[in-house]
């Protein structure tokens, strides 16, 4: 047992690193408004200042997570410096992020992992609509689910970049655990429904069918939606993650209830902003090829000779023509890159249509 001088000798050094960690914090925060200063004077005239720079924070990450020798673990670590950033950032000029809303769900989870949580985040009722307020300029960014690792991909994601012109500026991975969650007043041997997001219900298929084989499940709008819903329903429960939970004061009947152990979201962080090179990239792009056989075949082969890493590819009706396709492909590497350039003019030779999404950092945390 540790001695009561002992644990005060301890927290009395606590107390001093603090100190110092506060001097620091206060001089990286100091350095920050420099920097705004400097972006802001050497703008030529009527241009406004790029504040955000996705690639340098990618940087300042991955450069902590090289030379943390622990005890805390990289990610940890990261975590730490992400917040710090986000909030030397908000010094400099306050984000405003749109998310797939309301308060609560994975998406705002997501939009924190990636921005910190000195941001004004604004939930947005769906994702069509977080589209649009980025495009209207009235946020600087959104953040949208694009795919989940057992259930493939968010199909009105990919549509909506076929009605708008977005730039991906980032990615974002989050480990999705969904629990099963009852309010107060809920009577737990009579639940009759259980509600979620559908692509929630479909992660937990299994689970459900060997527990709750003949309770209604329920589609709605979004998983804390559904924990909303709960609140106030004695006989129903919710899926939802743990942000949701907390929120809506519920607590869980069994955690952790998602099929896989691996199920993650992967999400877009849209805007209007090019991404430079950081030499750890990723590309997405929308292409359309001519209705004719091999059509496929003929867009694979300049990645395959020039060997660059495919990490997705997913088609979607092209709503110009009946049974007419685009392909949503993203790989290794930036567009500015002379090798990726000279791939995408090849294919843009055959294509009826070439968009790049975007170029921007992998996902570091
Ligand atoms: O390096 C910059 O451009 C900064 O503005 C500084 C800083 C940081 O705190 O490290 C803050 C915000 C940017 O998104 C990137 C980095």
């Amino acid at each position: 047992m540790m001695s009561e001088q002992e644990l005060q000798a301890l927290r009395l050094r606590i107390d001093n690193l603090d100190e110092k960690i506060l001097e620091l914090i206060s001089d990286r925060a100091r350095c920050a408004e420099d920097v705004a200063r400097v972006k802001m004077k050497a703008l030529p005239e009527g241009e406004k200042p790029v504040f955000y720079r996705p690639e340098r924070e990618a940087q300042v990450l991955k450069r902590i997570m090289e030379r943390n020798k622990g005890p805390l673990d990289n990610e940890e670590m990261a975590r730490l410096f992400r917040e710090i950033m986000s909030s030397c950032l908000a010094l400099e000029n306050p984000l405003k992020v749109a998310y797939l809303g309301p308060e609560g769900t994975f998406s705002q989870a997501a939009a924190m992992k990636h921005f910190g949580h000195a941001v004004i985040s604004v939930p947005m009722a769906a994702i069509d609509e977080v589209f649009r307020e980025v495009a209207a300029g009235a946020v600087n960014f959104g953040v949208v689910p694009v795919e989940n690792s057992t259930e493939g991909a968010i199909n009105h994601t990919l549509d909506s970049f076929l009605e708008h012109d977005m730039v991906i500026c980032g990615e974002v991975e989050l480990r999705i655990h969904h629990h099963l969650l009852v309010g107060e007043t809920t009577k737990t041997d009579k639940i009759t429904r259980i509600y979620s997001h559908a692509q929630s219900l479909a992660q937990c298929r299994k689970w459900l069918d060997a527990h709750y084989p003949n309770v209604e499940r329920v589609a709605v709008s979004s998983n804390a939606d559904a924990a909303k819903r709960v609140k106030s329903e004695w006989n129903s429960a919710a899926i939802a993650g743990d942000m949701a939970a907390n929120l809506y004061g519920l607590t869980k009947l069994a955690e952790k209830i998602e099929d896989r152990p691996d199920n993650s979201t992967r999400f877009l962080i849209i805007g209007s902003q090019e991404v430079p090179p950081t030499g750890d990239d990723k590309t997405s792009v929308i292409v359309s090829m001519r209705n004719k056989p091999g059509a496929l075949h003929e867009l694979l082969v300049p990645f395959h000779n020039n060997g660059i890493d495919l990490t997705r590819i997913e088609t979607r009706p092209s709503r110009s023509g009946k049974w007419t396709y685009v392909f949503f492909i993203d790989f290794v590497g930036h567009h500015r890159d002379p090798l990726i350039k000279d791939v995408l003019e090849k294919i843009n030779q055959e294509a009826v249509a070439l968009k790049v999404l975007g170029s921007y950092p992998k996902a570091v945390l």
